[in-house]
């Protein structure tokens, strides 16, 4: 049977993916969410004629020939505003963010005014009217769009959003994904290693991969290669209301590789088996009621290059964050072999040449081998059937990010 193009299986495991609903969260929780819908400004911003400067709120009549004498009539200062009105002659001392009094209608900075004996100051220059005020609403106004749907909420949209009266935000909620590791062979770093098994790093791996992209993880730690113990952990997953299940391990075709009649066994409806890329071609994918269920083959390289195409923008297309796969052009640095029938991700670092990108291959790309994945920041895409490339040649390459 023909293997499933990439691109393929992409699309159905993103077929009829929607946002999850929205959930209220505290402003100072607000980092990192996305904005479930649009916001607008609860209030005026600045909500009166501000000072942008520290001086004198004076009358630009007054002052423009200079020096000229002015009576100090009071003080503004910011959250104590001078009720007064500032007449012919007159000056009230300003500081920063105060409010501008009636009648005056610039602000001569205090370093252009000197001060004088009986609450008098002399103007040194003239100054324009309107000079350092910050018209009402000169950020925003009551009711004006802040804010669009979808938007991730960092530093600045944080502040703005509070600035505009905001107490808390509606966010998309996260997606919550359960990962279960599988394999008799696997002890957690730190427990004791028997002399055949290995410690997992997996879980860890596409735990860190899927928070990145806004998810909430639900470990569901390691299950001995026992097909009933694995259906009950998957039912666990559906019952804790996971939105994505992700199993590391057992994908493949060995007599120990239980992980797909387990799924089948919990329930789950298989979409497909098996897609035309490398690494990864053990790739399954189904639904269990609401839950979606992505069967990562256990090799560690094979798993985090299959979470990079597939987990990531299934947990972004719940979470309503934008994901668009960083492809580049670049020149190879060394020659490639002819590719088979599968779509390959060859683990590359990719650094600036003069002339533009340059990707250089990692020499052994055996599938089991973290090292490398982690040195690199690229993965050159090479087509089913992609003839042999001389170094010199273009590639196109996925960054990492
Ligand atoms: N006869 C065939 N054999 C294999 C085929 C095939 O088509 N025919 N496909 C190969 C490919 S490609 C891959 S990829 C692997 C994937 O196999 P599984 O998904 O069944 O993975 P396991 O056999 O369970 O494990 C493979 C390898 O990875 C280690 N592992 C598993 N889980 C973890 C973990 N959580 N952390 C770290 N390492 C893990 C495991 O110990 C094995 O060494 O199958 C090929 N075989
Ligand atoms: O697809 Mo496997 O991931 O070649 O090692």
């Amino acid at each position: 049977m023909a293997l499933l193009p990439v691109d393929e299986a992409l699309e159905r495991i993103l077929d009829g993916v929607k946002p999850l609903p929205e959930e209220a969260v505290r402003i100072a929780e607000a980092d990192g969410r996305v904005l479930a819908r649009a916001l607008t400004a609860a209030r005026t911003q600045p909500p009166f004629d501000a000072s942008a400067m520290d001086g004198y709120a004076v009358r630009a009549a007054d002052v423009e020939t200079t020096p000229a004498e002015l009576d100090v009539i009071g003080e503004s200062a910011a959250g104590n505003r001078f009720h007064g009105k500032v007449g012919p002659g007159q000056a009230v001392r300003i500081f920063t963010g105060a409010p501008v009094p009636e009648g005056a209608d610039t602000i001569l900075i205090q370093e252009n005014a000197q001060s004088l004996a009986d609450g008098r100051i002399e103007a040194l220059h003239p100054v324009e009217k309107g000079r350092h005020i910050r018209r009402a609403g000169l950020d925003f106004r009551l009711g004006q769009p802040m804010l669009e749907e979808g938007r991730l909420l960092g530093a600045a949209t944080i502040g703005l959003a509070a600035a505009g009266g905001h107490p808390t935000l509606p966010v998309t909620q996260r997606p919550l994904v359960a990962v279960l590791a599988t394999g008799d062979e696997l002890v957690l770093p730190g427990e004791p290693c028997g002399p055949d098994q290995i410690v997992a790093s997996n879980g860890f791996a596409i735990g860190a991969l899927a928070r990145a992209e806004g998810a909430r993880i639900l470990d569901l730690g390691i299950i001995p290669d026992d097909a009933g113990a694995i259906t009950a952990a998957v039912l666990r997953a559906r019952d804790a209301g996971a939105h994505v299940l992700v199993t590391l391990g057992g994908a493949s075709v060995g007599a120990r590789d239980l992980v797909r009649q387990a799924l089948l066994d919990a329930g789950m409806s298989l979409d497909f088996w098996k897609i035309a890329m490398r690494p990864g071609k053990p790739l399954m994918f189904g639904r269990l009621d609401e839950m979606r269920v992505l069967g990562l083959p256990g090799n560690p390289v094979s798993s985090l290059v299959c979470a990079h195409l597939f987990l990531r923008p299934l947990v972004a297309r719940l979470g309503q964050r934008a994901f668009t796969p960083d492809l580049r052009s670049a020149v190879l640095s060394a020659p490639l072999r002819a590719n088979d029938e599968r779509r390959d991700y060859v683990r590359a670092s990719v650094a600036a040449g003069p002339d533009g990108l340059i990707a250089t291959p990692f020499p052994v790309q055996d599938s089991s081998m973290l090292t490398t994945l982690a040195a690199s920041n690229a993965l050159i895409v090479r087509e089913p059937g992609a003839a042999a490339a001389e170094t010199g040649a273009r590639c196109r390459v996925l960054l990492l990010g």
